[in-house]
């Protein structure tokens, strides 16, 4: 049997650094949601107890190292299954981009797998499951739109922000998110407005929504990665209407209302950057289908 799951990209409309936990981790408050740019993951059974990944990407481990991987793994082991199976990931998000792309994997495969092996499962037990995998894999088991907390992986769905269109721009470095956390001065943050994007969201208020985007993880990558703040001017400089670095980066975000505007921040920054993608705000959880 064959199953196939979309894996979209999240994007970070808001991103709050609270404190550092006693776990190394960071206690967060952020908004995610889903893009219309998404990985497909392919499930094959196999007719031996083996996890096999498939992926023509170079950037991308076939081994052990994959989420999509560790996923498989975790379920087996959670619910002893001796099933093999072979997960083809074709990729589409960029790697190490702030977009949650092994995450997103991750996520589809725990979906997949409760279809194909007739788990049984609900969304909030792969969640909990996904949680052990990554702090983003939560989020991205449901899709749609969320308040997340704790180290991310506490979710509160909120309403889908009103359409829009939303340019991606990734320059060639990849980012670790360990690095950026590290690297955080937690005395010298300037703390964006989470409650206020969410009421925004809550109310469709587009301009508010562009108000109230804000990411603390900024500071660091900016500082790291001149190039990122150079392609955040450029966005903004070809007309999108609120610009942001998405998760710990490096990519960037642009928001544009109106279609005729969207050619020109296109066009504007493939001059810039070879990865650019103009994508519709996906935000419904019914997104995954
Ligand atoms: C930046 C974001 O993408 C925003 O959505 C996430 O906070 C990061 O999520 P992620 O990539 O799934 O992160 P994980 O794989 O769980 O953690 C990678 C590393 O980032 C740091 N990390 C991550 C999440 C968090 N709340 N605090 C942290 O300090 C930890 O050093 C951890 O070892
Ligand atoms: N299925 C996968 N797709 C892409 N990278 C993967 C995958 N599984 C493991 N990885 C590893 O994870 C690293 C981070 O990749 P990923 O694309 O998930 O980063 P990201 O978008 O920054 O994640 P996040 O936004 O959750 O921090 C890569 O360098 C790669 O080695």
């Amino acid at each position: 049997m064959r199953v196939l799951e979309k894996a979209p990209a999240k994007i970070n409309l808001s991103l709050d650094v609270l404190h550092k936990r006693k776990d190394g981790f960071h206690e967060v408050k952020m908004i995610m949601t889903t893009i219309d740019l998404a990985d497909r993951v392919e499930l094959i059974d196999l007719p031996i107890d083996e996890i096999r990944i498939v992926s023509h990407n170079r950037f991308v481990p076939d081994d052990q190292r994959n989420l999509a991987y560790q996923a498989a793994k975790l379920l087996k082991k959670r619910y002893g299954i001796k099933r093999g199976v072979s997960i083809s990931i074709t990729k589409t998000i960029p790697v190490a981009a702030g977009l949650a792309g092994g995450s997103s994997d991750a996520a589809a495969t725990l979906r997949g797998l409760n279809r194909l092996w007739n788990l049984g499962l609900s969304f909030e037990q792969l969640a909990e499951l996904g949680s052990e995998i990554g702090s983003d894999v939560a989020f991205c088991v449901y899709g749609g739109t969320a308040l997340a907390t704790g180290r991310g992986e506490l979710i509160e769905h909120i309403n889908p922000p009103p359409h829009c269109w939303v340019v991606l721009a990734k320059p060639t470095i990849g980012v670790s998110t360990a690095d950026v956390y590290r690297n955080l001065n937690l005395n010298a943050i300037n703390h964006p407005n989470v409650d206020g994007m969410v009421n925004a969201i809550q109310n469709g208020d587009y301009a508010q929504i562009c108000h109230y985007m804000g990411n603390v993880l900024e500071s660091v990558t900016l500082r790291m990665y001149p190039e990122v703040a150079n392609i955040k001017e450029q966005m903004k400089r070809f007309g999108a209407d609120a610009v942001l670095m998405s998760g710990s980066g490096p990519t960037v975000f642009g928001l544009v209302q109106y279609e005729s505007r969207l050619p020109r921040v296109y066009n504007g920054l493939r001059g810039f950057c070879d990865q650019v993608f103009a994508v519709r705000m996906l935000g419904e959880r019914n997104s995954l289908d």
